[in-house]
């Protein structure tokens, strides 16, 4: 087996899409509209990466809010320079709710950004 992609169910598909493409700099891959069961699918992903991991968001359309819970952690992306990262992020308007640091008692450095519905984004210092 190989991962292939996570899925989200996101409240507002364009605002998700500009999130993942333009502060996030994922491409959207593909998009699959139900008009039978009323959602669409979007994949998003980086088209560099060789594993073709992607996100799928999935928009309900007659579904406006969700109980996000307390179980879901996050996403992690792997960043070359988490720090000039966070900036651009920010410059774009993102969400940065944890600044990059060294993860508590490690090393690793790590941030983390909200997406529009809430859900976590890890981005991890890869090794360039
Ligand atoms: C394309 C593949 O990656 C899918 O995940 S499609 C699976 C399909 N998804 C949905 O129906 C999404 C909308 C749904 N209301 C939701 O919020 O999950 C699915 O789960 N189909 C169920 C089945 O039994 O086929
Ligand atoms: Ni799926």
């Amino acid at each position: 087996m190989k991962f292939l992609h996570t899925m989200i169910r996101v409240t507002d598909l364009d605002t998700s899409i500009a999130f993942y493409t333009d502060v996030l700099g994922m491409s959207l891959l593909e998009r699959v509209e139900n008009p039978e069961y009323r959602y669409t699918l979007v994949f998003v992903g980086y088209e560099n990466d060789p594993s073709g991991t992607t996100i799928e968001l999935t928009y309900n359309w007659d579904t406006d809010q969700y109980d996000m819970g307390t179980a879901f952690g996050h996403i992690a992306l792997g960043v070359d320079d988490i720090y000039a990262a966070c900036d651009k992020i920010k410059t774009l308007g993102g969400n940065v709710t944890r600044e990059p640091g060294p993860v508590k008692g490690g090393t690793t450095h790590i941030a983390f950004v909200k997406d529009p519905d809430g859900y976590q984004i890890e981005l991890i210092q890869t090794d360039a």
